[in-house]
């Protein structure tokens, strides 16, 4: 009967789009910097699940919230494995971090250390490290507004240290560099679509590291050696604090003390420990049908998040500054809680109680004491821009001229200080 059924599914069509060449499949056609660009166009021509081809793997994009939760929500345990090259890199064993694990025990544990230190009644803990960290942003923006990218970062950064590690950092922090600049180089270069190369030709890993061409292993190289620091360093930091008594909660020392003495989980505290961020594609552990459509066996699923931002939300793009978006008609909130940027199913994002108290603590902070304007040329003219984004597997805004002056006249470093003691 599954004989019957297996050869039914094979004479089903694949998914709609762009016609592949014999070898390179659809790669010559995508924006290889910022790709999902490329499919938004493709959506507008094909629909909401396109089929294409990157060399030998199959790639299905998933362009609408609808069709991205009747996959990877409702049929979860099929689309929860993880691209078996999810990252260039992992050619050279840099696979231990949660985001690239397939889907087996070893993410299990890892999933199980997140949830017991970030489930939502245990993410209140972190609250008032995140109002401190907030508070120290407002005193960085006041006093150096210019650096306003690098305060920003600073912030999120050191959250993730004390949340993670019980790891207080100070200004100019060598730790928060390390690992900022580990984030620089995976977020930039380590995308799908550079892993399908590598996977459909692995003789090219075999190339001498200075051979011409040969960039991606030297960076693959490089980059071994910084996420081996970036793993180590930190955790055994947190391991000295735990084992003299002298840490706070965080995500390390409740690891450690509920799991002592299994080493299993030891290992996977110390790996997942190291996880600050994910944006990645899944993959599909069986064939499956989908409106009528084949989705075979190890497909790499890409979610284009970015679009479904842009026509999330009654068709108001998100990069518009345009509040009434989470209003209903009659003036109340709506239950927008704008869900998608955490992923979907049983690989939604394992740290999102936690980012999004410190994300909303950070803007309701910097718009109490801040206005964000636009820069003025020597003319005392507003300065235009055209906001440009970074690429990657994942994006943010260029920096770009603003100013950002305190609500209050008066406010310098001494008042916010004294209104933030009063206020904690
Ligand atoms: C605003 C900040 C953040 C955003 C927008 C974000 C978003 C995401 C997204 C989209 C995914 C992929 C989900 C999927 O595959 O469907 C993910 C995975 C993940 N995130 Fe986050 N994340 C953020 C912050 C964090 C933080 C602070 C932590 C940890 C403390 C974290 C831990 C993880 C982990 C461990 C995964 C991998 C889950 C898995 O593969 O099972 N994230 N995140």
């Amino acid at each position: 009967k599954s004989f019957t059924k297996k050869s039914a599914q094979e004479h089903l069509p694949l998914p709609p789009g762009p016609k592949p060449l014999p070898i390179l499949g659809n790669l010559h056609q995508i924006n290889r910097a910022f790709p999902w660009i490329t499919y938004k166009e493709w959506s507008e021509i094909y629909g909401d699940i396109i089929y294409s081809r990157i060399l030998n793997q199959n790639v299905i994009i998933l362009n609408s919230e609808k069709v991205a939760r009747a996959l990877l929500e409702q049929r979860s345990s099929n689309y929860s494995d993880r691209p078996r090259f999810v990252m260039p890199s992992a050619r050279f064993g840099v696979s231990f971090r949660t985001p690239m694990q397939g889907y087996g025990d070893a993410w299990r544990r890892h999933r199980r250390i997140f949830h017991q230190a970030f489930r939502p009644d245990a993410a209140v803990i972190y609250q008032p490290m995140q109002l401190r960290k907030a508070h120290q942003l407002l005193l960085d923006l006041l006093h150096d507004p210019g650096n306003y990218e690098l305060h920003l970062e600073t912030h999120s950064a050191s959250i993730i240290m004390s949340a993670v590690y019980d790891y207080e950092t100070k200004p100019n922090d060598p730790l928060v560099s390390m690992i900022r600049g580990a984030m620089d180089s995976i977020i930039k270069a380590e995308t799908p679509e550079k892993a399908a190369i590598i996977d459909a030709y692995p003789t090219l890993t075999l190339l001498p590291a200075w051979f011409p061409g040969a960039s991606f292993k030297r960076h693959a190289l490089e980059l071994k050696s910084v996420l081996t620091d970036m793993v180590e360093i930190p955790f055994e930091y947190a391991l000295d604090k735990f084992s003299s008594g002298l840490s706070a909660t965080s995500m390390v020392s409740e690891g450690l003390a509920r799991f002592q003495g299994d080493a299993s989980f030891e290992l996977a505290i110390k790996e997942s420990s190291a996880t600050a961020f994910g944006g990645v594609p899944h993959a599909a552990v069986n064939d499956d049908v989908y409106d009528g459509y084949l989705i075979p066996k190890g497909t790499t699923i890409l979610t284009n998040i970015w679009y479904g931002h842009n026509s999330h939300t009654q068709l108001l793009a998100s990069h518009r500054h345009d509040p009434e978006r989470f209003f209903t008609p009659s003036g109340d909130l709506n239950d927008d809680l704008v869900t998608p940027v955490w992923g979907w199913g049983r690989r939604i994002c394992a740290g999102r109680y936690l980012a999004d108290a410190s994300v909303w603590s950070a803007i309701v902070s910097m718009l109490t004491v801040f206005d964000f304007l636009k820069a003025k040329d020597a003319s005392g003219k507003d300065i235009d821009f055209e906001p440009r984004w970074t690429s990657g597997v994942a994006s943010r805004p260029v920096n770009f001229p603003c100013r950002i002056i305190p609500r209050r006249g008066d406010m310098d470093v001494e008042k916010l200080t004294s209104l933030i003691s009063i206020a904690t």
